[in-house]
């Protein structure tokens, strides 16, 4: 049966078509400055059989998923075949069959509750999404991943770009019948968590979020939008990580799916640490849960999939053979075994332990063609506003574009440029349809950061300039076309410094596949990568995992805040080094954060554990918070600038008038850059009537300052809640622009100084500045106030590297301070 569309098109022919139409786009005029034009590699190299030699779904299950591909609508939902099936599971405290049928009657509930909204208005947007979903190669196999986890509790999912993970792996596994508790999906960043709860609340045909009917919610830093009866949860690594500081034993589960696990941030690691020793029982907290089964999905398009079921094997094999937490996984009896299930069971190939299912899904939704450079290129941004306009003249509407570059300032920059460069392409007499560009990056404000998803005006082809943000698992409704830089920002640990800085990369292989799959979603797409084939050969296969490349304190603060006394061997899918582990205890040690007497977290280490904050910005809060130094609310207020990358515009000659010079200059204060922090701040806050001209008047990102005014808001509600400050001490805090007096201003410095005590430079005869520790060269950055000038010591919040070391974020401190501040009680 083939599903139509609403113009009468079959999806099959519609499919054919567009990728007929992308093959001959290729005017005979066009002078490409790509060679090679070619299949995407994913696509290209797509095996025919499953690529994982232990691939845990049987062919003869394939075979059977096949004969049953029938479109289901919701009346034909898949009915558990299972019903009698009752897996042995730990420490149970209610009977199987009891369990069993509490989970049916809850199934059926809540598909009672589905039926009684036939008439919602949201109905007619599922039946429609619905057809899109069948059509997804992951369609035909809901049932094998339903089964595989009936069967086992670990399910490590590897499947194409598009082809449906993250918004159907949830929804095929919440009407199974042990998933009594919620479905937390975990994403990388807050942009697709966002973007993917709301498309499966769509699908689901609910509301998103706190509404009671709403199935589906999401929570992202500073934003919770959870309803009571939410069955599924996208959240972000680090969401999951803090809910673990309450709940260790995450008691609201049944299921969570660590989704885009090949980006290996330093919390997804963490999250596998914890959620191991969940379900395999080796962790204390597992008792929280009193029996109710802990199920885990670990995917992505391009995670190393042996190595994920070495990491989850080797901790079911930590399991003592006869102990109270020993029948995961243990086969059914024959006597309570469903009978469909008993074929499978036997095709099932599990890994060693047996505990682990894996699954590959073939396919993607569409074609995606690879261009290459026939040249490398020297300037990325060049080379992307040149591919810009050469689609927009060449190529289709509708079609729009993605680019993916390294940070804000190159994504800004190429944002004015193209701007500039519209009136002059796009005229009355060119033909061309308009271009709108929209950025994209962390630190941009939720609502902006969503705007990308908004379908563009009629006649107008969308640019979304983007960081590697947009790199994994969303969807930009209209993007038909990618543009690589094939570069991103990383962050690295200098050891030298002692310091963690951004530097600019190379992607890996598995980011430039992840990028090119952000086309092809919803028809076929070409993706045009800035580098040459032989560059693409040359990249790295994997990105070096977050934690062999940054300091570790945040980590090891994140462990010991949920009860890991022995950092050194917790489980980790890499192990970073002895030393840099040291290093991140020393580090914490020195802010207070864990006791010296046993290595436990203090107190204040907890309090700083839930901010979400790194350690050092934490102590610097908490030392504000001491009514001694009494500056926390200042002290916010420069910590959410450092949310952002700067917000000052960087100063060309020719926009920039000297009446706006003096007016920045107005907010410059001697004592350096973070008291100026302050004073921008302060002003932009206390101005009433438009902040926008404010902000063109004082050469100040308007976009900034909204982000840091929002950080700022949600930093006071978090120090509320963790009672450092007061509703009273919020409630007088008025914007008004607030003369800060001399010793206000020292003790801002002090509490910034006990956060980073080693972030210290002196001058030495030369002129130059020398750090602390390490005594490493260092030169105060032009950006800053302080630039040139000569002072007694300085405080610095970061290094950047250019063709120098510089310190950015500067401030002049005093070297009494530093003695004073340790002999300071914690
Ligand atoms: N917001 C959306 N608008 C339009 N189509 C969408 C949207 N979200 C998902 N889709 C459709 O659903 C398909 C599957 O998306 P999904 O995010 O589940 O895939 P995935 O396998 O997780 O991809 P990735 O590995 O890239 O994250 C997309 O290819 C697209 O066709």
């Amino acid at each position: 049966m083939s599903v139509t569309n609403e113009s009468g098109v079959s999806q099959g022919q519609k499919r054919k078509r567009e990728e007929k139409d992308v093959n001959n786009k290729k005017s005979p005029g066009d002078k490409p400055i790509y060679k090679n034009l070619q299949l995407a590699e994913s696509q290209k190299d797509a095996p025919k059989k499953s690529i994982y030699k232990n691939i845990q779904i049987a062919d003869t299950l394939k075979a059977q998923s096949k004969a049953k591909k029938q479109r289901l609508d919701k009346s034909q939902r898949p009915q558990p075949k299972f019903k009698n099936l009752q897996i042995a599971e730990p420490q149970k405290t209610e009977s199987r069959g009891a369990q069993s049928e509490k989970a049916q009657e809850n199934q059926s509930q809540r598909e009672n509750t589905r039926d009684n909204r036939t008439h919602n208005p949201l109905a007619a947007r599922q039946n429609k999404l619905l057809q899109v979903r069948q059509q997804l190669p992951i369609w035909p196999e809901a049932t094998n991943i339903r089964n595989a986890l009936l069967e086992n509790h670990v399910l490590i999912l590897a499947g194409e770009t598009g082809s449906g993970k993250s918004t159907q792996v949830p929804q095929f596994l919440e009407t199974s019948v042990w998933c009594t508790g919620r479905i937390a999906v975990t994403q990388p960043r807050r942009v697709a968590a966002v973007s993917l709860a709301r498309r499966v609340a769509d699908e689901m045909g609910t509301p998103l979020g706190k509404s009671p009917q709403s199935l589906v919610g999401y929570n992202v830093r500073f934003d919770d939008n959870v309803g009571k009866n939410n069955r599924i949860k996208f959240l972000t690594e680090g969401m999951l990580l803090q809910e673990m500081l309450r709940d260790p034993a995450l008691t609201e589960y049944s299921c969570v799916v660590v989704d885009e696990v090949h980006e290996r941030s330093v919390n997804v690691d963490l999250l596998l640490g914890f959620l191991r020793g969940l379900v395999t029982g080796t962790s204390e907290a597992v008792k929280k849960r009193k029996g109710k089964p802990l199920k885990v999905v670990v995917m992505s398009a391009t995670a190393d999939t042996e190595k994920l079921k070495d990491f989850f094997g080797e901790g079911f094999e930590q399991v003592p053979a006869k102990g109270s937490i020993t029948t995961f996984g243990d086969e059914p009896t024959s006597s309570t075994k469903d009978e469909t299930l008993v074929d499978k069971s036997q095709e099932l190939s599990t890994s060693a332990s047996g505990k682990i299912s894996t699954c590959f899904v073939e396919g993607r939704m569409y074609p995606v063609q690879t261009e290459y450079l026939s040249e490398p290129t020297r300037d990325f941004s060049e080379a992307a506003l040149l591919q810009i306009f050469q689609i927009h003249r060449k190529e289709p509407m509708p079609g729009d574009i993605l680019v993916f570059l390294t940070g804000q300032d190159v994504v800004t920059d190429l944002q004015q440029a193209i701007e500039d460069m519209i009136p002059n392409v796009i005229t009355r007499d060119s033909g061309l349809p308009k271009l709108v560009v929209l950025p994209l990056f962390a630190a941009l404000p939720q609502a902006q950061q969503q705007a990308i998803f908004a379908p563009a005006p009629p006649n107008t082809r969308k640019v979304i300039l983007a960081t590697n943000i947009a790199e994994t698992s969303i969807t930009v409704p209209g993007v038909r076309f990618v543009v690589d830089s094939g570069k991103a920002k990383v962050k690295q640990f200098r050891v030298g410094l002692g310091l963690d800085s951004l530097l600019v990369k190379d992607i890996s292989k598995s980011s430039a596949i992840q990028r090119q799959g952000r086309a092809g979603r919803e028809a076929a797409g070409k993706c045009f990568r800035l580098y040459t084939k032989s560059n693409f050969e040359a990249l790295e296969k994997d990105a070096i995992p977050e934690i062999l490349r940054c300091d570790l304190s945040s980590a090891v603060l994140t462990m010991k805040a949920r009860g890991i006394q022995d950092v050194m061997n917790f489980p980790l899918l890499t192990r970073p080094t002895r030393e840099a582990m040291e290093r991140a205890l020393l580090h914490l040690l020195q802010l207070d954060t864990l006791k010296p007497e046993d290595g436990d977290i203090s107190d204040l280490g907890r309090k700083i554990a839930r901010l979400p904050l790194t350690p050092a910005l934490g102590r610097t809060i908490i030392a504000a918070a001491n009514p001694e130094m009494g500056c926390l609310l200042p002290v916010i207020d420069i910590v959410a600038c450092f949310s952002v990358e700067n917000i000052f515009l960087e100063v060309k000659d020719q926009d920039a008038n000297d009446e706006a010079r003096e007016a920045r200059k107005a907010l410059f204060r001697r004592q350096g850059d973070h008291l100026t922090l302050l004073t921008a701040v302060q002003a932009y806050a206390s101005e009433r009537t438009d902040r926008k001209a404010w902000a063109q008047k004082h050469l100040v990102s308007h976009r900034a300052m909204q982000s840091v005014m929002d950080v700022r808001k949600q930093l006071r509600a978090q120090c509320q809640q963790a009672k450092l400050l007061s509703p009273s001490d919020l409630a007088n805090a008025e914007d008004d622009l607030d003369t800060i007096s001399e010793s206000t201003a020292d003790n801002i410095l002090k509490c910034f100084l006990r956060g980073f005590p080693s972030n210290v430079a002196r001058p030495i005869p030369d002129g130059s500045y020398r750090t602390i520790e390490g005594h490493v060269a260092v030169a105060i950055h032009p950006s800053s106030v302080l630039y040139g000038r000569k002072l007694e010591a300085i405080l610095y919040n970061e290094f950047v590297y250019t063709n120098r070391t510089y310190a950015r974020g500067v401030s002049a401190v005093q070297m009494n301070w530093l003695e004073e501040i340790y002999a300071a009680p914690a």
